[in-house]
């Protein structure tokens, strides 16, 4: 019975493309299935030609959340229990520009004599969502058929690996709309809601956004949001400008919800970043009262949310994002709009410094410093490439006088700031009072 599952499950599978994040800095390694033997690239040989044991794995489930969750607790499974002689690549069967069609999964390579993967993959194979596929060579031939801890596939049918084209999007991008990026609050909404058996915390989260929502906003004062990655100075700033122009300062996610925000951290993509999405409606929602007293200082909101989720989600190098204009940098229609969005930039050494110097990230490893690095441009890249509002990029490298400086002098300009005081622009960002500033 379980195995009759299986193959229907993986019988889904089979008639799409997979892809293997075999290394990082090139493109995956993208192969189909066919009945007939296929000669493989030189590429596909780094993988498939040696003789280690090699498995794949996808999760499949009609529930997103179930997947979601499945997911997150193989890959921390695969990280513990595989041993050193184990390689684990992420991995995905899709159907090429068909949004949604990704069933992501892992690819294991286990050069080890040892018989520790089968126990492992015996384990994770019990669960009704997963599908373990193995790979067989004859020759410079691979295939790919059911894996079955007890031999009994005779069922199975050879599928031989085939090399693919490249996809014209990386796989990753096809299912990020309501899984990473919520594009309106209901889709942010929904997850939680189905949420709310298993994380008691959704329901709490739900009743702030209930008691919190409001959108109106009429002839108000300017928002100004304050982007960038941690440490380059959006607190300092922040402050600063809410003394200087005696804005009110906001955050995403809201104080209301930092009680929940560890609990929700810990939580895959699909909830982890619902939660975040609807910080930003609660948020927003205090932008709209707020901005009829007075300016408003906003320290990160959507283009946050977006960006990280973006470059989480995608993996690999820069070039997976999706490609400048895509409609995944959008703006939710729903979502109030600020007046001006500022990106504070530093080069990623003055950053460490500043991350250091704070007490943090002293011991980062150099290989897990490259991975960051990497993490760090897709964040840096989605950031610039989020539209309507576009994002200002501010050098953010001069001491915080001097950023101050260049912080009000575009808010001026952008946002038609009069300003009374005689000063030069040079000499004035410290004279800006609230009595002297007119929007
Ligand atoms: N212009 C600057 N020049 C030098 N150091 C700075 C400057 N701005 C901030 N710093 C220092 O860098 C560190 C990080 O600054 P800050 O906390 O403002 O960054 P952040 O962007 O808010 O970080 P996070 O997102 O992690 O909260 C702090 O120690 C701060 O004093
Ligand atoms: N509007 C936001 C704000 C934050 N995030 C996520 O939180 C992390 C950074 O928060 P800090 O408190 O360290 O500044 C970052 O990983 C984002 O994923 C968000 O999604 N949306």
């Amino acid at each position: 019975m379980m195995l009759k599952r299986a193959m229907f499950r993986c019988g889904q599978l089979c008639s799409r493309v997979f892809a293997v994040e075999f290394d990082l800095r090139t493109e995956p390694l993208y192969f189909t299935l066919s009945s007939t033997p296929q000669e493989l690239h030189q590429a596909h040989q780094q993988l498939f030609g040696g003789d280690e044991k090699l498995f794949s794995l996808h999760v499949h489930s009609d529930s997103r959340t179930e997947k979601a969750r499945t997911h997150a607790e193989i890959k921390h499974k695969l990280s513990v229990a595989l041993s050193r002689d184990c390689d684990v690549f992420e991995a995905s069967a899709f159907i090429p520009d068909v949004k949604n069609s990704v069933v992501k999964g892992f690819f294991i390579r286990d050069k080890s004599t040892t018989s520790l993967s089968e126990d492992v993959l015996k384990t994770l194979q019990q669960s009704k969502s997963v599908c373990v596929f193995s790979y067989k060579r004859e020759g410079q031939y691979c295939w790919q058929e059911l894996w079955s801890p007890v031999n009994q596939v005779e069922e199975s049918v050879r599928q031989y690996v085939t090399p693919a084209a490249a996809a014209e999007r990386h796989p990753s991008t096809l299912n990020i709309t309501s899984s990473d990026v919520y594009y309106c609050m209901n889709d942010a909404y929904e997850v939680l809601r189905e949420c709310t058996d298993i994380i008691p915390e959704s329901k709490e989260v739900l009743k702030l956004v209930n008691e919190q929502l409001e959108t109106s906003r009429g002839d108000a004062f300017p928002v100004i949001v304050i982007e960038g990655l941690d440490a380059t100075g959006k607190t300092t700033l922040t402050e600063a400008l809410r003394e200087s122009l005696n804005a009110t300062l906001l955050k995403s996610p809201p104080q209301c919800l930092a009680p929940f925000r560890q609990r929700f951290d810990s939580e895959p993509p699909l909830i982890r970043r619902a939660f975040y999405a609807l910080g930003n409606y609660i948020t927003a929602a205090h932008i709209g009262k707020e901005s009829l007293r007075a300016p408003v200082i906003v320290d990160r909101y959507w283009h946050s949310t977006a960006a990280y989720a973006i470059a989480t989600a995608v993996g690999g190098r820069v070039e997976n994002l999706p490609k400048p204009g895509s409609e995944l940098y959008q703006w939710p229609e729903d979502l109030l709009q600020p007046n001006l969005v500022l990106l504070l930039t530093v080069s990623p050494e003055e950053r460490l410094r500043r991350l250091r110097d704070r007490g943090q990230d002293k011991t980062v490893e150099e290989a897990e410093l490259e991975i960051n690095q990497l993490f760090r441009l897709k964040v840096e890249e989605a950031y610039k490439r989020i539209q309507n509002p576009a994002c200002i990029i501010v050098d953010a490298s001069p001491s915080p006088r001097e950023v101050l400086q260049q912080v009000e002098h575009l808010i001026r300009n952008k946002c038609h700031l009069k300003t009374t005081s005689s000063l030069p622009d040079e000499t004035r960002s410290h004279a800006i009072s609230p009595h002297t500033t007119r929007w």
